[in-house]
This record gives structure tokens, C-alpha cells and sequence, in this order.
């Protein structure tokens, strides 16, 4: 699915509005149908709804919305806020069709407001800014998000929280924007709802399909997209009835040092979980015992050193390699990486501690292969690209890094997103907090070094490798909730996430 900017979202309406022969204001009348049925199937009439709207479109559907819920007899109040004089015709048509039907508690708002008291049961509908914001909101419009954020009433907000950008919110005034309990969001999600810092701004959200062109939405150029079940079937290739495991690649992981064996044991486990034909572990003496033990399907090659990795491996006989989780960073292991990536041929994937070796000896970054995947969480990254103060700048510095280096990187969090090396952006839907817990990202390392092995590209392998890993964790979620998930619940739930993805 494209995440489309607000200017393209407002270009969709327009050629939706030209193109498929529907007018501007049934446009307007489907989306508050949609946002009504949002709002009435969450709240029934005991509730009062109040409704602030704005002067531009986004003021229309809030109007609209309270002529429908008016006739399904709410007890609705509506302050349109119209400081200009200058209100968008859809914005006229709607007050003068909620007056027709006999509404009476609409109050115009030019100079002074006289604010409501707001209840803990009252629903606010915040429809003062939607897509056509085009600065932070200040004065008086500040001051009436500060009123609606200060009141205990839940909030909808319409399309987005009135006063947040669509993308980049660097330059944004925080306080001057609604904090929404829901945002019913028309047409297609923004960037700025996938980002953390936002969460407290938007709340839950929901897609409303008004039905915007999909020719427009087809040819638009975007950098954003999300991931969709859809996009992640067709990639996985079946097996074959004559099928041997020569097939299905051998892929090596250079993992574990003393004290973070487990690293190794659930990169390997998860590795083995997804269709890796053979996997060799490199790891130091003192790993081989538990290896050996713990996934007796591996086969461990010892490092020269007892306690760390200290000397690269030979890569000849392997296809992919994922080099690592658990290593640590003595100044043996980091020469030892830096050898290794440095000298590499074969698909690689590095992350924790490969990552942090080079973020410490940055002058090495440029022998790092093209076409690596790079997999830091916000921490990794963040020791590589310097501090970044929110998440529109910490992907854009992302980008320039995949670019410059060439590589493909996966931020991990929530919406883990696969960026590209012609910086496209892909977010990631599956996952849930319960992942939030040591060891998740190992199991990730493993399934990736898994995909490569058996010939997946490195963009097939990041997008793949990340659903599978999140919609595992959604299914361990559910069988042990999200308290008690450790990654070893992710590994065990990788076969029943493959087969849901391969079944008919
Ligand atoms: N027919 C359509 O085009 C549809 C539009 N829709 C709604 O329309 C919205 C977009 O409507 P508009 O383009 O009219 O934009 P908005 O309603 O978001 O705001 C537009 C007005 O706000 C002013 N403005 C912008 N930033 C301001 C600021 N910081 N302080 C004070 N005033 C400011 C602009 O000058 C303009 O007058 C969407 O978010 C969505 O809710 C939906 O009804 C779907 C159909
Ligand atoms: N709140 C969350 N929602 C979805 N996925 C999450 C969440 N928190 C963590 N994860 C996932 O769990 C993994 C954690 O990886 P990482 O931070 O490297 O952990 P570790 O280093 O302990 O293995 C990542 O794949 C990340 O996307
Ligand atoms: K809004």
C-alpha cells in the first residue's frame, strides 16, 4: 500500500473528483458517511458529541458528520471557526444543509469563543485542519487545541490531528497539536502515523476507503509504502518434489562469544526454521558444546579462540552470511569483522555487535560490500548516523547511509522499515511490543541469512524475512501474550507463520 503525501492525497481527490465522474461534495458526503459509521459504532447516545470544525474541507466533512449524527438523533454541538470570512464552498454547502435539517446548536466562532464545558463522556470530532495545513498552528487555533487536549473528553480526529503534518513534523509546534484518541484517516494512512514519537498524537487509527482513484494511486510516485500480505505471498518460492538440500543453499553465521552463546543458538534455530538447506555456525570453542546440543541440525566450525570470534572464516563453500549477534566488540573481534566484510563475496547481512564494531572504526564503513543488509535498531543506527531528534530525519539519514554505502538497511522497531539503496522505504505492519524483548532480533538475523541462502534477492530476503518475523511473533502473542513472549516463542511460531503463508 502507497503512503501518499498531503499534497499528492489532495491531487487524489481532485482527480477522483474529475476522472470518476463523482462531485467534490459527494466526495465530502461518502467520507462523513464512512466517519459516522466510525463514530456510531463506537459510541452510542448517551454520548454528546462536539463537534470543531474548520474553514477549509476538512471543516465540510465535520459539518457533514454533524448533520448525520444529528439525524440519528445524537445530541450534537457544533463551533465552526471562521475567522476569515473565507469558508471552501463544500465547508458552505454543508452548514447550509445542516441548517436545513433544523439544527439548532451551531455556533459561528469569529473573534471569541466561548468554550464548552467538556465531560469525560463527551466525544470530541476534531475536524479544524485536515491535509491543507500548511504551517503550525498559532494563536487562536493554538489555543483552541491546548482547550481540547487539556479536556478529559475522547477525541476523533478527522483525516489527522489537527495541526500534525502529514510527513516532516521537525519544524511543528508539539503542544499546538491535537492529541486524538482515534484518527479515522480518509483515503490512505500518512507517514507521520507510523512514527513513535506521534503515537500520543494520533492514538488508534483507521483507514475510511472513500474510494480515491486507483489509476491516480497507481501512477503516483512515492517513497513510502506498507507492506501487505499481498506483496509478500508471491515472493516465496515453493519446493520442489525432486528438491535435495544442496537446493536450498548453506548459509554460515558468525555468531556467539563467551557469555552470548544464546545469540547464536537463536539465530541458528531460526535460520534452520526457514528453509535454510544446510547451516554451518562459526562461533569460539568454548560455544561448540552448547551448539552442538542445542541444534543439532547445524554444524559448528570452531574459531582459533576460545572465547571470541578472532579469526575470519573461509567463505567458499557458502551462499549467504550473517555475521553478528552475540560476537562482541574486543579488539580482536572487530579486526576479525572487519577481515571478514571487508574480503566478502557472498550475500551478507550484519548486525548488533558487526554493526557497533563499525560504527567504532567508521573509517572501515566503505569496505562494508554493496548490497549488504544492514539490520540496527534505533540504538545502532543512531551510533553510525549521529543522534537524530525524530523519526523524519532519522530515515532520511537512513536513506543517505543505504545510498552511499549502497546497502539495504532494516530499521527495527515498530514498523521496522526496509529501506532500499534508491532510498525506497518499506514499512513493515506485523509485530507487536511483546517482541520488545532481548533476543527478538537475533531470530531475525537468522531467517534473513536463511532467505539469502536459498536465493531470495537482498530486497525479497528484508521484506520477507521482516513479515515472517513479525507475523511469528503476532501468532506467539497470541498463544503466550505479549508479557511473557521471549524470542524463543518467535522461533517456535516461525512454522505455523510460513504455512499460513503458503497455504491457499
Ligand atoms: N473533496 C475533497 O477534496 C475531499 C476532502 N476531504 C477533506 O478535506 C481535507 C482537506 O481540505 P482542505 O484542502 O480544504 O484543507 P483543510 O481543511 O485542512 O484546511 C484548509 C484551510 O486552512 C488554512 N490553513 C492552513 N494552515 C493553516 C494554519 N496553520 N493556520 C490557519 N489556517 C490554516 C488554509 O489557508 C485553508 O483555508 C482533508 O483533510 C479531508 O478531511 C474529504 O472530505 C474527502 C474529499
Ligand atoms: N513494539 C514493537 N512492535 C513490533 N516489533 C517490535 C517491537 N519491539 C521490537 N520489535 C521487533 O523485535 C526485534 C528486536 O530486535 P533487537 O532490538 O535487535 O533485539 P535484540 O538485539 O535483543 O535481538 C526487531 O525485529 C523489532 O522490529
Ligand atoms: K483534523
Amino acid at each position: 500500500m502507497k503512503i501518499l503525501t498531503c499534497t499528492q492525497q489532495k491531487e487524489a481527490d481532485e482527480y477522483t473528483i474529475a476522472h470518476n465522474s463523482i462531485l467534490s461534495i459527494n466526495l465530502m458526503e461518502k467520507a462523513a458517511t464512512l466517519l459516522t459509521d466510525a463514530i456510531c459504532k463506537r459510541w452510542d447516545k448517551s454520548h454528546r458529541i462536539v463537534i470543531f470544525a474548520g474553514p477549509g474541507n476538512n471543516g465540510g466533512d465535520a459539518v457533514a458528520v454533524a448533520r448525520m449524527l444529528h439525524l440519528k438523533s445524537y445530541q450534537v454541538e457544533v463551533f465552526l471557526f471562521n475567522v476569515t470570512g473565507k469558508l471552501s464552498d463544500d465547508c458552505l454547502t454543508n452548514i447550509r444543509r445542516l441548517h436545513e435539517c433544523g439544527f439548532t446548536s451551531y455556533h459561528e466562532v469569529t473573534s471569541q469563543f466561548d468554550a464548552p464545558k467538556l465531560t469525560a463522556h463527551d466525544i470530541v470530532i476534531d475536524g479544524l485542519f485536515g491535509s491543507g495545513l500548511n504551517k503550525p498552528l498559532s494563536g487562536g487555533f493554538a489555543a483552541v487545541v491546548k482547550y481540547i487536549n487539556a479536556s478529559a473528553a475522547k477525541v476523533v480526529s478527522i483525516d489527522v490531528p489537527s495541526g500534525l503534518m502529514g510527513e516532516d513534523n521537525s519544524y511543528n509546534i508539539r503542544q499546538n497539536i491535537v492529541q486524538a484518541d482515534i484518527t479515522l484517516s480518509i483515503g490512505l494512512p500518512k507517514l507521520a502515523f507510523l512514527f513513535p514519537e506521534n503515537e500520543e498524537l494520533v492514538g488508534e487509527w483507521e483507514v475510511l476507503d472513500i474510494g480515491i482513484s486507483q489509476e491516480y494511486i497507481e501512477n503516483a510516485e512515492t517513497r513510502y509504502l506498507i507492506t501487505e500480505e499481498k506483496d509478500i505471498r508471491p515472493l516465496i518460492t515453493p519446493r520442489h518434489k525432486f528438491a535435495h538440500k544442496g537446493n536450498y543453499g548453506h548459509g554460515l553465521l558468525i555468531t556467539g562469544s563467551y557469555g552470548m552463546g544464546g545469540a547464536a543458538v537463536l539465530s541458528a534455530r531460526a535460520c534452520l526454521r526457514s528453509g535454510v538447506g544446510l547451516l554451518t555456525i562459526h562461533t569460539p570453542v568454548c560455544n561448540h558444546t552448547l551448539l552442538q546440543t542445542c541444534v543439532p541440525e547445524a554444524m559448528v566450525e570452531d574459531d582459533v579462540h576460545e572465547r571470541f570470534f578472532a579469526e575470519p572464516a573461509e567463505l567458499d563453500n557458502y551462499q549467504a552470511v550473517g555475521i553478528g549477534c552475540g560476537l562482541g566488540q574486543e579488539e580482536i573481534t572487530a579486526q576479525a569483522v572487519i577481515e571478514q566484510v571487508r574480503d566478502c563475496e557472498i550475500p551478507l547481512v550484519l548486525d548488533a555487535d558487526a554493526l557497533n564494531i563499525f560504527s567504532t572504526y567508521r573509517n572501515n564503513l566503505s569496505y562494508i560490500p554493496k548490497n549488504t543488509i544492514l539490520t540496527p535498531h534505533i540504538g545502532e543506527l543512531e551510533r553510525i548516523i549521529g543522534r537524530c531528534s525524530n523519526s523524519y530525519e532519522r530515515i532520511s539519514k537512513a536513506k543517505d547511509l543505504a545510498n552511499s554505502l549502497q546497502c539495504y538497511i532494516v530499521l527495527k522497531g515498530a514498523w521496522t522499515v526496509v529501506i532500499t539503496p534508491e532510498g525506497l522505504c518499506h514499512f513493515n505492519p506485523t509485530g507487536n511490543p511483546g517482541m520488545a524483548t532481548g533476543g527478538s532480533g537475533d531470530v531475525l538475523t537468522g531467517i534473513i541469512t536463511a532467505l539469502l541462502a536459498q536465493g531470495y534477492s537482498e530486497e525479497e530476503a528484508c521484506k520477507l524475512g521482516t513479515y515472517v518475523h513479525g507475523l511469528a511473533g503476532d501468532i506467539a502473542r497470541n498463544k503466550v501474550g505479549e508479557i511473557s513472549l521471549k524470542a524463543g516463542d518467535i522461533i517456535e511460531a516461525l512454522p505455523e507463520a510460513w504455512k499460513s503463508l503458503t497455504k491457499n
